[in-house]
C-alpha cells in the first residue's frame, strides 16, 4: 500500500477539510444518565424483560450446577462406589439439565435481541420525531452529517448495550458470585491459593482491555471522518469536477484512508496480545490448581476429594469468562454514556419557537400580514431586521426588494415563524403569531424557494407533498393550471416517473414548474416566494410568469424579487436596506421617487441592456 506523502502543497490542500468528528468519546459512568436510558425498558417491563431475566437465571443455574454433579456426585459417588443405578439417573439429570439450558438459551437469545432491536427502534424514533420539531436554529448551527451522525451511529453503538450489556451484566454478576461461593465451599485453602492469578487477570480486564479499547474507538473515528468527507464529496462532486478539484479531495482521502488502515493495524496488533495473555493466566491458575490440589489430595483426602478436585477445575476454567464480559460490558457502558449524553443533548434542546398551550388556530386565514416594530437578531450580535413597521393587505402580491443580505428572506420567515422576532410582533389576520397554533399558520403558508426541494419519490407524490390527500386529477389539474402538465407527459412515465431526492433529471424551469403545482394543490392563504435568479431562456421565462399569475391569484404573495416583471405588477413593493424599509410604493410611485429602488430598476435595466 502506497502511503501519502505529506509534503506541505498537500498539507495546504487538507487545512480546506475540517471535520468535528475528533471528539473524546470516552464518558465516566453516570448514573442519572443509565437510569434515563434504561427507562427506555419500561415499555417492556412487563412481558420481554422479565421473561429475558428467567431465561437467564435458568441458563446461569444449570452453568453453575453441572460441574458439582459432574466432580462430586459422578465421580466421588457413583464412579468410586461403582454405583450403576445412580450413574444413570445423574446422566439423565445432566442432559435433562443440559436440554433445559439450550431451551432458556434459545429464548434468551431471541428475547434480548428484539428487546434491544425495540428500544433502538423506539429511541431513533423518539430522537427522529424531536429533531423534526426543532426550530430553523438548531439547523442553522449544525452541518446535516452531524445530526444524521447522531440518529444512526451514536443511537446504533447503544444497540449492543442493549441487546447483550444490560442481561450479560447480569447473568455475569450472577456467575462470578455464584462460582466464588461454590469455590469456597469446595476448598477454601485452594480457592486462596488460585486466587493468585486475580491481579493478572485485573490487569487484563482493566489496562489492557482499557488500551484496546481506545484503540478501537479510534479506528471508529477515523471511520466516521471517512463517512464524513465521503458525504460531502459526493454531495459537491458536480462543483468538484468543474473546479478540477479532484486531486484535492483524492489527496485527503487518501490520507484519511491511510489514517484508517494505521489505526486498525495498531488496534488488531493490541488484540492479538489479548488472547495469548487470558490463556497465560489460565496456565498460572491451572499449574497452582494442579500442584496445590495434588497436594492437599495426597496429604489430608478428607479436605479435598478427587472429585471436588475435578469440580475446582471445571469451575476455574469457567471464572475467567464472566470476568472478561464484565470488563466488556463496563467498556459498553463507558461508550453508550458518550453516545447517550450525545443523544440526550438533541432531545433536550427545546424549540425556539414554541407554541403557548393557549394557543388558538386561526381558522379562516384572509392573508392580511402586519410588521409592528420588528427587530430581529439571528445571532444576538447582528441586527438582520431594525425596526420593521409594514402592512400587506389580503390579497395583495407584494414584492421585498433590495441588495443582498438587507433582510428579505429574515421577513419571510418571520410571516412562517420559523423564528420569533426579537422584539415588536408580527400579525397575520390581526393575531400575533406567537398566539396561535404553529398548524395552523403553517398549513396556510407555502414557501417556494429558489433552490426548489424535490423529494425521492414520483413526480405526483412531490405535487401531493403540502396535501397527500388529493386525487390525481387535483394533481393533474393543478399541473395544467401551472402548465407544468406538457413536460410531466413527455417523461417516460408521466406522473409516475421516479425523481431522485433533489431531482436532478429536472431542468431549472421544470423543478420550478412543479414547485409551483405543489404550492397551487396546497392552496395556501399566503404565498412567499423566493424567486430563482437563475437565467433561464425567455420561453420558459413567459410560461414561469403564466404559471405566477396563476399561482399568486386571490392569494397573499409576497415576492422576494429578482425579476423586473414581476417588480412591476406587484401592488407594492418595499425596499430594503441593512434591516430598515427605505422605501415603499408601487413601481410608479417608487419610479417617480428616483430614490434606491429607480437606481435598482436601472442598474438592472442597464445589465439586461448590455446583454
Ligand atoms: N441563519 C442565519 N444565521 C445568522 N445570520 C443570518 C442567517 N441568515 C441570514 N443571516 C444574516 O442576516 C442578514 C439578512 O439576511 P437575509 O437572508 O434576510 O438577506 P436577503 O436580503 O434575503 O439576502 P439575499 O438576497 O442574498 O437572499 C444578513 O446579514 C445575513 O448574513
Amino acid at each position: 500500500m502506497k502511503e501519502p506523502k505529506n509534503s506541505e502543497a498537500n498539507q495546504n490542500v487538507l487545512k480546506r477539510f475540517h471535520y468535528s468528528t475528533d471528539q473524546i468519546i470516552e464518558k465516566p459512568f453516570n448514573w442519572a444518565q443509565m437510569l434515563r436510558l434504561l427507562a427506555y425498558l419500561k415499555p417492556y417491563s412487563k412481558n420481554l424483560l422479565p421473561s429475558s431475566i428467567i431465561a437467564v437465571l435458568i441458563t446461569t443455574a444449570v452453568r453453575l450446577m453441572i460441574p458439582t454433579i459432574i466432580g462430586v456426585y459422578v465421580l466421588d459417588k457413583a464412579i468410586t462406589n461403582k454405583d450403576s443405578k445412580l450413574l444413570g439417573i445423574l446422566v439423565s439429570i445432566i442432559a435433562g439439565l443440559y436440554i433445559l439450558s439450550y431451551i432458556a438459551n434459545y429464548f434468551r437469545i431471541k428475547w434480548m435481541n428484539i428487546l434491544g432491536q425495540s428500544v433502538i427502534y423506539d429511541l431513533r424514533k423518539h430522537l427522529f420525531t424531536h429533531v423534526q420539531h426543532l426550530s430553523h436554529r438548531f439547523f442553522d448551527q449544525r452541518s446535516a452529517g452531524s445530526i444524521l451522525v447522531r440518529i444512526m451511529n451514536d443511537i446504533n453503538s447503544l444497540q449492543e448495550l442493549f441487546t447483550n450489556g444490560v442481561i450479560n451484566l447480569l447473568m455475569d454478576m450472577l456467575l462470578l458470585v455464584g462460582i466464588i461461593v461454590i469455590l469456597f465451599t469446595l476448598s477454601p485453602q485452594l480457592t486462596l491459593a488460585v486466587m493468585v492469578i486475580l491481579p493478572i487477570m485485573f490487569f487484563i480486564s482493566t489496562s489492557l482491555r482499557k488500551n484496546i479499547r481506545r484503540s478501537w474507538q479510534n479506528v471508529r473515528l477515523k471511520q466516521s471522518k471517512i463517512n464524513s468527507h465521503l458525504n460531502e464529496s459526493i454531495q459537491g462532486i458536480r462543483i468538484t469536477q468543474s473546479f478540477t478539484q479532484e486531486k484535492g479531495n483524492r489527496m485527503f482521502f487518501n490520507g484519511i484512508n491511510n489514517e484508517s488502515y494505521l489505526a486498525w493495524k495498531t488496534a488488531t496488533q493490541k488484540n492479538a496480545m489479548f488472547r495469548p495473555m487470558v490463556e497465560l493466566t489460565n496456565a498460572v491458575g491451572t499449574a497452582v490448581l494442579i500442584w496445590f490440589g495434588a497436594h492437599l489430595i495426597q496429604t489430608d483426602s478428607n479436605s479435598l476429594t478427587l472429585g471436588e478436585f475435578v469440580s475446582f477445575a471445571f469451575y476455574l476454567g469457567m471464572f475467567w469468562e464472566p470476568i472478561s464480559r464484565l470488563g466488556q460490558v463496563y467498556n459498553q457502558l463507558l461508550m453508550g454514556m458518550a453516545s447517550s449524553e450525545r443523544i440526550f443533548e438533541f432531545l433536550d434542546e427545546k424549540p425556539i419557537v414554541s407554541e403557548k398551550t393557549s394557543a388558538v388556530d386561526i381558522d379562516e386565514m384572509k392573508g392580511r400580514i402586519e410588521f409592528e416594530n420588528v427587530e430581529f437578531s439571528y445571532d444576538d450580535k447582528r441586527k438582520a431586521l431594525k425596526g420593521i413597521n409594514l402592512e400587506m393587505k389580503a390579497g395583495e402580491t407584494v414584492a421585498l426588494v433590495g441588495h443582498t443580505g438587507s433582510g428579505k428572506t429574515t421577513i419571510a420567515n418571520l410571516i412562517s415563524r420559523f423564528y420569533d422576532p426579537t422584539s415588536g410582533s408580527v400579525k397575520i389576520d390581526g393575531h400575533d403569531l406567537r398566539d396561535v397554533s404553529l398548524r395552523s399558520v403553517r398549513e396556510k403558508i407555502s414557501v417556494v424557494l429558489q433552490d426548489t426541494f424535490i423529494f425521492s419519490g414520483t413526480i405526483k407524490e412531490n405535487i401531493k407533498f403540502g396535501r397527500p390527500d388529493a386525487s390525481d386529477e387535483e394533481v393533474h389539474k393543478a399541473a395544467e393550471a401551472i402548465g407544468a402538465h406538457q413536460f410531466i407527459q413527455k417523461l417516460p412515465k408521466g406522473y409516475d416517473t421516479e425523481v431522485e431526492e433533489r431531482g436532478n433529471i429536472l431542468s431549472v424551469g421544470e423543478r420550478q414548474l412543479l414547485s409551483f403545482a405543489r404550492a397551487l394543490l396546497a392552496d395556501p392563504s399566503i404565498i412567499i416566494l423566493d424567486e430563482a435568479t437563475a437565467s433561464i431562456d425567455t420561453e420558459t421565462e413567459v410560461q414561469i410568469q403564466k404559471a405566477l399569475n396563476i399561482l399568486l391569484k386571490d392569494r397573499t404573495a409576497i415576492i422576494i424579487a429578482h425579476r423586473l416583471s414581476t417588480i412591476r405588477e406587484a401592488d407594492k413593493i418595499f425596499v430594503l436596506d441593512h434591516g430598515n424599509i427605505i422605501e415603499e410604493g408601487n413601481h410608479d410611485q417608487l419610479m417617480n421617487l428616483k430614490g434606491e429602488y429607480y437606481h435598482l430598476v436601472k442598474a438592472q435595466f442597464n445589465m439586461l441592456e448590455a446583454i
